[in-house]
C-alpha cells in the first residue's frame, strides 16, 4: 500500500533527509519514530503529496505521489488521504457539525450529512455536534479532527504526534480509537511519534526509525 525507495528530501536551507525504504501492506500500521527534527512531519507531507520527493519515490496504493501535479494531486489527496495534524485547525466560529461539513465544501463536494452523523456516533461525540471548538476538551477536539480526517473514508490515515500532550489514560484511548477507526474504514495507518507509549501499544507494527539530524547536517 505504501512503498518507498531511496526517498529523500531537503527543505530549503534544511538538512538532507534520507529515509529507509518501507513496504506497508493495505490495512497495516507503520510507526514513524524519531527525535524532534528527524523528519517525521516531512515524511508525512511526502506521503500526503504536500511535498514532492527530492530523491527517490513514494507510492501510495500503486500511485507514485511525486508523479501527480497540481489539481490532479489535490484531487488524489482528497480522495485517498486523511490527515490528523498535530495542530488541529478547527474553525473557531463553526460548530463541530459545520466544521465537518466544511471538509466537503472545501473539496467542492456536496455535504454528506449521514456520513457526518455516523462518524459523530462512531467516535462518541454526537452530543457535541453544536458546540464550538473553544468549548471542547483537547481529547474531544482531537476526536472531531479525526472524524474530519475519516469523512471520505481514506485508504491512508496519517497521524502526526497524536499523543504529544495527553496523559496516559487519554493516550491509550486516543491510540485505541485511531486503531479502531482505521480498521473500520479499512485504512492503512501511519503514526508519527516519539512517544514510547505509542511504540509499546503498537508492538509488532512496522517501524521506520528516522536518524537524528545533526545541527550542522
Ligand atoms: N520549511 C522548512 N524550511 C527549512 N527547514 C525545515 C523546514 N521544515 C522542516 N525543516 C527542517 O527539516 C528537518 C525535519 O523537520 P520535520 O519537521 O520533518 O521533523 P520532525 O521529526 O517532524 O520534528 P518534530 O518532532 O519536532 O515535529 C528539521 O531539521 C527541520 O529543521
Amino acid at each position: 500500500m505504501i512503498r518507498t525507495r531511496a526517498l529523500g528530501f531537503s527543505h530549503p536551507g534544511g538538512p538532507r533527509l534520507r529515509f529507509a525504504d518501507v513496504d506497508v501492506a493495505a490495512g497495516g500500521t507503520l510507526l514513524l519514530r524519531g527525535a524532534s527534527g528527524s523528519g517525521k512531519s516531512t515524511w508525512l507531507a511526502l506521503a500526503a503529496g504536500l511535498l514532492t520527493p527530492g530523491e527517490g519515490t513514494i507510492e501510495v496504493a500503486g500511485q507514485s505521489v511525486g508523479a501527480l501535479r497540481g489539481a490532479a494531486r489535490d484531487a488524489w489527496r482528497g480522495a485517498t488521504v486523511g490527515v490528523l495534524p498535530q495542530r488541529l485547525h478547527l474553525s473557531a466560529d463553526l460548530s463541530v457539525a459545520d466544521n465537518l461539513a466544511l471538509a466537503y465544501r472545501a473539496a467542492g463536494l456536496p455535504v454528506d450529512r449521514r456520513a457526518i452523523d455516523e462518524l459523530l456516533v462512531a467516535l462518541d461525540i454526537e452530543t457535541l455536534r453544536e458546540r464550538r471548538p473553544s468549548a471542547l476538551s483537547g481529547g474531544q477536539a482531537q476526536r472531531v479532527a479525526l472524524a474530519r480526517a475519516l469523512l471520505r473514508r481514506p485508504a491512508l490515515l496519517l497521524a502526526d504526534e497524536p499523543t504529544a500532550s495527553l496523559d496516559d489514560a487519554a493516550c491509550a484511548q486516543a491510540l485505541a480509537l485511531l486503531r479502531e477507526t482505521a480498521q473500520r474504514v479499512g485504512a492503512t495507518l501511519v503514526i508519527a511519534t516519539h512517544d514510547a507509549r505509542a511504540l509499546a501499544m503498537f508492538h509488532g507494527a512496522a517501524v521506520l526509525a528516522l536518524e537524528p539530524v545533526g545541527v550542522s547536517a
